[in-house]
């Protein structure tokens, strides 16, 4: 797959190298959950059968972050994951439009007739609750409207699940409340966060727990604090563990900004400065204060052994 990145208007360039006929899905896709695969995966289907590339058209940052000026809570799937989730969903261009304040003003009209019909999109793919343009003033039936005999466009109805509509809001909730089970179900996989493993109070090892401190890479929705059973890669290879998401009470007050530290299961080795990507499997428990060390220590302990349970493949 190969990555675009677009600005409105389109240069010649950009045009003389991107415009030919193409099928693209169009939307936000933050989750790439199981309802963005049925309309990305409808893309990808009709395009293999017309002999054409598939493109998935996305905005980067996020709209909500642009419009709600730094009050954006993150995303499900910053532009890395992805760009990993699409290739593998077999999308051959991404184009990631730049969205600004002044994008955000673009009329729908200017938007089909300056992006869409300008790469040659022959048919648009969206979502039934697809909106675009200032204001959101543009909803299907009009992108319909506008892209004349030009563009065809087709509607995919909602993906539901146990008659649920299957949401990133709902997603975004879930993982919030500690729902990661139902998070994961509607993600149609395992929530999955990537940082880099950074020097944390050195307090760890001295419990005999070492954990490895993520920075993350961007800004991802941050689940509600507790223990997981998680498994992590690392160093080229999949490792169980556990993390705890949190603000480590026990030790210390007033901490706004949690940490997500792992402990990797029947592992040593100094991975500082290294690439994790932690897949977020099971929810333990909440994160608590223990009246003393030990209790804590006790505790990890008994989080450690709830987790090799919950990791090893079944006989
Ligand atoms: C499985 C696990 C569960 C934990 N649970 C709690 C908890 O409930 N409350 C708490 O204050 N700290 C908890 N911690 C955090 C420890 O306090 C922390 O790992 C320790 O202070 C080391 O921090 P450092 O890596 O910054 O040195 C937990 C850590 C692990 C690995
Ligand atoms: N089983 C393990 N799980 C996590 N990190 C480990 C493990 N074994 C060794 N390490 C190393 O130890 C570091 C964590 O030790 P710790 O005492 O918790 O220090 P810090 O407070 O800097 O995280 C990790 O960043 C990693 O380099």
């Amino acid at each position: 797959m190969k990555t675009v990145h677009l600005t409105y208007p389109l240069s010649a360039g950009i045009i003389r190298e991107n415009a030919g006929p193409q099928i693209a899905a169009i939307g936000q896709f933050d989750g790439v959950h199981q309802g963005h695969a049925s309309v990305i995966g409808s893309a990808v289907r009709l395009a293999g059968e017309q002999g054409v590339p598939s493109a998935v058209m996305t905005f980067h940052p996020h709209p909500k972050d642009v419009m709600k000026k730094g009050n954006y809570e993150g995303n499900l799937t910053p532009l890395l994951e992805k760009q990993e989730l699409l290739a593998e969903l077999g999308v051959d261009i991404l184009y990631v439009v730049e969205f600004s304040e002044a994008f955000s003003k673009l009329s729908p009209q200017a938007f089909v007739e300056g992006m869409l019909l300008q790469l040659g999109v022959r048919t648009a793919i969206v979502g039934f609750d697809f909106r675009f343009g200032h204001k959101g003033a543009g909803d299907a039936n009009m992108l319909r409207q506008l892209g004349g005999g030009n563009m065809n466009v087709e509607i995919i109805p909602p993906f539901e699940r146990e008659g649920e509509k299957v949401s990133s809001s709902s997603i975004r909730k879930a993982l919030q409340s500690g729902e990661l089970d139902e998070a994961n179900r509607l993600l149609g996989r395992p929530y999955r966060l990537r940082g880099v493993v950074v020097d944390g109070d050195k307090r760890g090892k001295s419990i005999g727990f070492p954990t490895a401190n993520l920075r993350l890479l961007d800004r991802y929705v941050v689940p509600a604090k507790g223990v997981y059973a998680v498994h992590s890669f690392i160093e080229g290879e999949w490792v169980p563990g556990v993390m705890n998401l949190g603000v480590k009470p026990t030790f210390q007050e007033n901490v706004a900004a949690p940490s997500f530290e792992v402990h990797l299961l029947d592992f040593d080795r100094d991975i500082y400065g290294k690439q994790m990507t932690v897949d977020l499997i099971s929810y333990i428990r909440a994160e608590r204060k223990f009246p003393s060390i030990q209790e804590l220590i006790t505790q990890i302990q008994a989080d450690t052994e709830t987790a090799e349970k919950i990791l090893s493949p079944s006989p």
